[in-house]
């Protein structure tokens, strides 16, 4: 039975890469994100517009709940996923979870053109993203079994990548089985 997490920052790639990883890893693809929508019947910014952030966090818990015992997948999370220790406790427990860095400045130059990120929608955008990756990045590593910087590299090269780390870390294979 294997279980890839995807965790990180907005646009570190984990919905990107994911894909990539899955096929690689011959494994089913899913983002709790799409799920949500999926589930909602209305895309995020919808969300938020109309059951704010806490709406949100509260159908992310539930998709986090159920698709962390998903079998044979790689599922890529949401940023804040993390921000909920019942998320975190779940997804450090139950898969191989791998953090996906990327600096601000490669975060801000993927996501320069993004309109579906709420919380991207307002204020500076430089300073929500280091704001975020202050108070977020020590939860990343705390449920992190990997983290790889994904800074100038292509999303195909961050897969083959993660797919020669996950074999050769001694705890990859056995995590994964
Ligand atoms: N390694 C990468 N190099 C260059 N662009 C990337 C990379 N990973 C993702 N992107 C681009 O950045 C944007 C955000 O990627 P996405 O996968 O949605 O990130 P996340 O799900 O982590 O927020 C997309 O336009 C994607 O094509
Ligand atoms: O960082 C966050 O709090 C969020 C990240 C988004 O996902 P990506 O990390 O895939 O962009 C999405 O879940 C929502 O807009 C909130
Ligand atoms: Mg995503």
């Amino acid at each position: 039975m294997h279980r890839v997490f995807l965790v990180g920052p907005m646009g570190a790639g984990k919905t990107t890469i994911g894909k990539y990883l899955a096929r690689h890893l011959g494994l089913a693809f899913a983002d709790t994100d799409a799920e949500i929508e999926h589930r909602t019947g209305a895309d995020i910014p919808w969300i938020f517009d109309v059951e704010g952030e806490a709406g949100f966090r509260l159908r992310e818990a539930q998709v986090v709940e159920e698709m962390t015992q998903m079998d044979d997948i790689v599922l890529a999370t949401g940023g804040g996923v993390v921000i909920r220790p019942e998320n975190r406790q779940a997804l450090g427990s139950r898969g191989f979870v791998i953090y996906l860095h990327a600096t601000v400045a490669e975060q801000l130059r993927r996501t320069r053109r993004d309109r579906k990120r709420p919380l991207l929608q307002q204020g500076n955008r430089e300073e929500v993203l280091r704001t975020l990756m202050m108070t977020r990045d020590p939860l990343y590593r705390e449920i992190a079994d990997h983290v790889i910087d994904t800074d100038g590299c292509s999303p195909r090269v961050v897969a083959q990548r993660l797919v020669v780390a996950l074999n050769a870390d001694k705890q990859g294979p056995a995590t994964l089985e």
